[in-house]
């Protein structure tokens, strides 16, 4: 099911058991490239790595983890510690916390270099954050598709990421809804994705 819905409808996207709004393009394109070519030089970006099955895996896909205080933060376990806001990201933060209407600590980046990188099925549910609270998610550069998945039902729920949009996801979405970014083939450009959460 792709969104039909005018950029600013705050219409639910998910059916059941959980609520993600598309905000759509809330910066123009002017803004959207000079965020992008900001975080793409100020961001300490770094090679993502986990383990999986026991065995240690440098993702291709770059990430940086930004917050109010050094957070220490543990997924496919490797504990990172936050760094403390830029100026941008913390313009991005007030924008995010107006535009939601949810306050913010913390912020975990992503930049795909192509369609060739992307994140698999999974929740956003480490025990350091807040239960059930937003995650803010932005898109800057190539836009791409997203992807929600019923744990249970399986169905599935698509929503195109425009350049310059924001996706809110809440209340019970990270426990009965998978999310991924699929590769594909088509896009040749970077994406920046920056995801504002709250650790507790
Ligand atoms: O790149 C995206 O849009 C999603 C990133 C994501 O799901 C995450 O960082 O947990
Ligand atoms: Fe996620």
């Amino acid at each position: 099911m792709l969104n039909l819905f005018p950029p600013d409808a705050e219409q639910n996207l998910l059916p059941k058991d959980g609520i993600v709004y598309y905000f759509g393009r809330v910066y123009d394109v002017v803004e959207s490239s000079q965020i992008f070519d900001k975080l793409w030089t100020e961001i300490d970006w770094r090679n993502d790595e986990a383990f999986i099955y026991g065995k240690r895996i440098v993702t291709k896909r770059k990430v940086a983890w930004y917050g109010d205080e050094p957070f220490e933060y543990t997924y496919s376990k490797t504990t990172k510690t936050a760094l403390l806001w830029t100026e941008e990201l913390l313009q991005i933060k007030q924008k995010t916390e107006e535009v939601s209407g949810e306050t913010y600590n913390s912020c975990l980046l992503n930049l795909y270099h192509d369609g060739s990188e992307g994140m698999g099925w999974h929740v956003d549910n480490e025990s350091e954050m807040k239960p059930e609270g937003a995650i803010a998610s932005w898109s800057f550069g190539a836009e791409r598709k997203f992807a929600f998945k019923h744990k249970e039902s399986k169905e599935t729920v698509e929503v195109w990421l425009e350049n310059g949009s924001l996706l809110l996801m809440k209340g019970a979405t990270q426990k009965h809804w998978l999310h991924r970014l699929p590769p594909t083939k088509k896009v040749k450009t970077p994406r920046i994705n920056l995801t504002f959460r709250t650790i507790v």
